[in-house]
């Protein structure tokens, strides 16, 4: 079993990536297990920015490889905003639930035809001797008007998608994997994995 490091603290996403890497035989360690007093700010303004600081600061600690996720949601409606904001959209004190009321508040008087959003997810690869890598994936979808669903983390409970004609929180972890903004970034990962981690034992 190979070990593969998420600089991340949000075991939502943490989930997705074990979903996504369980199939290469890969355990995946968070900052929870290999740097839990290590905060990253996040003060660029884009997603390669965020995903670049906290993957490089992580590998310098570290000495390992490792990878980043910053991602969001942009909404048409909204002119592309959460964006890179979308963790932090209700301010201080922030939570999903939080973020999800904002979110359809600000929506309340959007009519269904504009109300379409994507996820985007950009993968930072960092270490020792390696110039840092991107990876990124979109998903497309419309954001509801009351949340549905159980799974996933984030604003997946209001973010209907048309193909599986369910919300993200309606899906599997594994139908989530095929489908979202992660599983696309990793796909494209895929193709540099070995050369990144040699080959999964
Ligand atoms: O698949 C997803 N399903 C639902 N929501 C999602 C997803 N992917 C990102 N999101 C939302 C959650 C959070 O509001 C923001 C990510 O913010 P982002 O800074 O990348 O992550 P975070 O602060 O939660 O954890 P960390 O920086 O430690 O990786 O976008
Ligand atoms: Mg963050």
């Amino acid at each position: 079993m190979k070990d593969v490091i998420i600089a991340t603290k949000n075991r939502g996403k943490a989930k997705d990536f074990e979903t996504l890497l369980a199939p290469y035989g890969i355990r995946v360690l968070t900052l929870h297990d290999v740097a839990e007093d290590l905060d990253v700010e996040e003060t660029g303004d884009t997603f390669h920015e965020n995903a670049r600081l906290k993957a490089e600061t992580v590998a310098e600690r570290l000495g390992k490889i490792v990878i980043a996720d910053d991602s969001g949601l942009a909404v048409d409606a909204l002119g592309g905003r959460p964006g890179v904001y979308s963790a932090r959209f209700s301010g201080e004190g922030a939570t999903d639930e939080k973020n999800i009321e904002k979110l359809l508040g600000e929506l309340k008087d959007v009519g269904d035809e504009d109300r379409t959003a994507r996820f985007i997810c950009v993968l930072a690869v960092a270490g020792p001797g390696l110039q840092t890598r991107y990876y990124e994936g979109t998903c497309e979808g419309r954001i509801m008007r009351t949340p549905a669903g159980e799974n996933g983390f984030g604003y997946d409970p209001v973010f209907y998608v048309p193909n599986e004609e369910r919300t993200m929180a309606q899906l599997t972890p594994e139908e989530k994997a095929a489908v979202s903004h992660r599983g696309e970034a990793i796909r494209r990962l895929e193709e540099d994995a070995g050369e990144l981690f040699g080959a999964a034992d």
